[in-house]
């Protein structure tokens, strides 16, 4: 179950180009009043198609890790490819869904996803094509002319992750997108991202508390230390890709895979 971090199943060791490769990376902070580590020798490689989540404690470097990602911010040492070309900026070929879905709150829900289109110049026949494909995918049909603020917070999240993948990025980064939802819809929301992985074929970076969440949608997860954030230990969930909620959560596999988490957490570490 449990790997060393120079994970056999790597991208490498199968001659593949990874779509994420994370080698020996640093990150230190230096403000005026303070230096801080926020990660340290981190390597990872994530395969194309690959859903890998990352937990850990708060504040042990996650976010930052996926900002250097998607090339929003450097590695102080250390460099990270996108599908072998090094990140030396901000990059076009992924899509962000953060916790809060930061909508435009005079533009309706399809317009709303439209703004990747506009951002991005795309073709505004295949734009729409893809809107009314997403909306459908995601459960979105009826309310795509409403305003964010007539829309729960799991449909505005929806919008969201329709609006990350309208260009269809290779990689999806997310970061905490579901941790301000109710426990139901976050489970609803849950199943349905275990689908629309499936169906998209994009590799996901997924940050995460939630253990139950981490297990339930990734192929591996990545388990950090506190700060300075380093890799303890990527577990690999050996289960099917296609997985129903309640089954799945009360197979074996899940319960030592979330065991195994929870110790290497320990008591201060994520919250369900
Ligand atoms: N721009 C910045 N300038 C200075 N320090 C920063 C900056 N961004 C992050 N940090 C520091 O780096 C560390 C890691 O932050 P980061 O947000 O990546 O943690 P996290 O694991 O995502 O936390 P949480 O789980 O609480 O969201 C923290 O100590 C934070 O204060």
């Amino acid at each position: 179950m449990s790997k060393p971090e120079s994970d056999s199943k790597s991208a490498a060791a199968a001659g593949e180009q990874a779509a994420v490769r994370i080698d020996d990376v640093a990150v230190r902070f230096r403000t005026r009043k303070r230096d801080v580590t926020a990660l340290q020798e981190v390597s990872l490689d994530v395969a194309m198609g690959e859903f890998v989540a990352i937990v850990g404690p708060s504040g042990c470097g996650k976010s930052t890790l996926l900002k250097m990602v998607a090339g929003l911010l450097k590695p102080t040492t250390g460099t990270v490819k996108l599908r072998g070309e090094t990140v030396d900026g901000p990059r076009h070929d992924i899509g962000y869904v953060f916790q809060r879905a930061a909508l435009l709150e005079w533009r309706s829900a399809r317009r709303n996803i439209l703004l990747q289109a506009e951002m991005r110049k795309m073709p505004g026949d295949r734009a729409k094509a893809r809107t009314a494909e997403l909306i459908e995918m995601t459960g979105l049909t009826g309310f795509e002319d409403a305003l964010p603020h007539e829309l729960s917070g799991g449909m505005q999240q929806r919008v969201a992750l329709c609006r990350a993948l309208l260009h269809e990025p290779p990689v999806l980064l997310m970061d905490e997108p579901f941790g301000a939802l109710d426990a139901l819809t976050r489970e609803q929301l849950n199943v349905e991202m275990n689908r629309i992985w499936r169906e998209t074929g994009t590799t996901v970076l997924l940050v995460t508390h939630s253990v139950a969440e981490a297990v339930y949608l990734a192929n591996r997860v990545v388990v950090m230390s506190d700060r300075p954030g380093t890799i303890r230990e990527i577990i690999d969930v050996d289960l099917p890709a296609e997985r129903e909620y309640t089954p799945t959560l009360a197979k074996p596999e899940f319960a030592s895979v979330a065991a195994r988490i929870r110790e290497l957490l320990g008591a201060g570490g994520a919250a369900d």
